[in-house]
């Protein structure tokens, strides 16, 4: 395990005596993997720096948010620039006018978006909004799935949750304070398990509000849909007219200019974004077809605001980081180089004799230490979590930071090049078989 100098041991006890586990959100705690986190003092494209002056290939990227790495030259500029302008204003701006088109002209089922400040409060209003236009209280969620922290999705819920909640029974919520009524509300079913939602329809067919899935789920390491698993989705709230919300989150902007959602080629109700749409500020979003949106406040009567959504520094970053995935190719490149991590890391465990399969879709990476690819929650779970505790700390030796826990998703991005990519490759062939031991 890397040993860490007497600062980052200094630093370490004044976090946890400062904040809860010394982290500001849980996943980033080495709970899963034993040992301590390192302090980041900053990033450069590809890198982060720690406190001792190690620099790490990151293969975090801020949880998926930094897509063309840190410290992009178009998203420093364009944040500069509008702090210089003031840092928020809490009246309108054109800004945020152009990131609302912007992400409407991409994702086609979007007509009408509003910004919020979280993924969380993005699935929470939408999953408000489904419940005031169905006048119905029920919401499927998928067992594995992650939608942020609000009451109703803490319920078998993958991502940290998985590792820090308290355990969770079929429908114990992954929180104690979690009120029993909110946990009641969400009917869960298994990822992939189409024939789970049928019987949810069938039983209560007519008190289901919304249908709210991870296109690509990236909460319990990375499972893809099979195939019709979306599109069976799609049929069966259209047959109950309930809605069908996609959490892109994650995907939204990494797996396609269009998000899942284009790329696989199924329509949902609403969508709920995050992470890349704000460059590394603090954002979410959720859009959908015009006569659904303008049923929010104050166009409408279901009511959900913010003091500094729409901000105008992140809706800057956004707005520069969309310019530059608009340009032509970079959605090829992307693919490519998932393509080439993927590739080379399922080369380096044939060549080692592991048992690692590997998952790719865009800039969206999923490796586990199973036979096959999990297909949901408990497969996902019952790969080889001890395997991967030392998987990480090997590779963070050698200079590459993955997530700490098996459960979450491996980011590459615009700035891992061929040369960056290869240097993880060869990293992990040692790694993978010094974990192997
Ligand atoms: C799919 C998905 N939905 C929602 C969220 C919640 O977003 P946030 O952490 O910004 O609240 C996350 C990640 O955190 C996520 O991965
Ligand atoms: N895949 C897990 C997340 O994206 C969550 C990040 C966080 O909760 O800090």
């Amino acid at each position: 395990m890397t040993r860490h100098s007497e600062a980052t041991q200094q630093w370490w006890e004044r976090a946890r005596h400062a904040i809860p586990g010394g982290v500001n959100s849980p996943v980033r705690a080495f709970g899963a993997v034993g040992g301590t986190p390192v302090f980041i003092v900053r990033g450069q494209g590809p890198y982060v720096y720690d406190l001792e002056g190690r620099r790490y290939i990151d293969l975090v990227q801020s949880w998926g948010a930094v897509i063309l790495g840190h410290a992009h030259p178009a998203v420093t500029e364009a944040v500069k620039r509008a702090a210089a302008d003031g840092t928020s204003f809490g009246m309108p701006t054109t800004a945020e006018v152009e990131l609302a088109e912007t992400i409407a002209g991409a994702i086609p089922s979007v007509e009408m978006v509003r910004l919020v400040n979280s993924g969380t409060e993005a699935v929470m209003s939408a999953v408000r909004l489904a419940r005031a236009v169905t006048g119905r209280p029920y919401v499927v969620k998928f067992e594995g799935c992650y939608h942020g922290h609000s009451d109703g999705m803490l319920v078998r819920a993958g991502s940290g949750a998985a590792v820090y909640g308290a355990p969770q029974g079929t429908s114990s919520p992954a929180s104690p304070g979690v009120s029993p009524g909110a946990a009641g509300e969400t009917l869960l079913a298994r990822y992939n398990h189409l024939s789970d939602v049928e019987a949810l329809f069938d039983r209560w067919g007519d008190r289901i509000a919304a249908v709210v899935v991870e296109p690509v789920a990236a909460n319990m390491g990375v499972v893809l849909p099979e195939p019709g698993f979306l599109e069976g989705l799609r049929e069966l709230t259209r047959r109950h007219g309930s809605l069908l919300i996609f959490d892109e989150v994650i995907t939204g902007f990494r797996v396609g200019w269009s998000g899942a959602q284009g790329r696989l080629g199924v329509t949902p109700d609403l969508t709920c974004l995050g992470k890349v749409i704000g460059g590394g500020l603090p954002v979410g979003a959720y859009g959908g077809p015009r006569a659904l949106m303008e049923q929010v406040a104050p166009a409408g009567p279901v009511y959900q605001a913010g003091t500094l959504s729409g901000n105008p520094i992140t809706v800057a970053a956004g707005l520069a980081v969309l310019r530059e995935l608009a340009r032509p190719g970079v959605y090829e490149r992307l693919e490519a180089l998932g393509q080439r991590l993927a590739e080379g890391l399922r080369q380096s465990a044939r060549e080692a004799g592991v048992a690692l399969s590997v998952v790719q879709m865009g800039g969206l990476v999923g490796i586990a230490f199973a036979e096959a690819a999990p297909t949901d929650f408990d497969s996902a779970r019952a790969a080889d979590a001890g395997r991967y505790a030392r998987f990480f700390h090997a590779m963070l030796e050698r200079g590459v930071h993955l997530a700490p826990a098996m459960l979450e998703a491996v980011f590459v991005g615009l700035a891992h090049d061929e040369a960056v990519v290869d240097a993880v490759v060869e990293a992990a062939q040692a790694a993978l078989i010094e974990s192997a031991r």
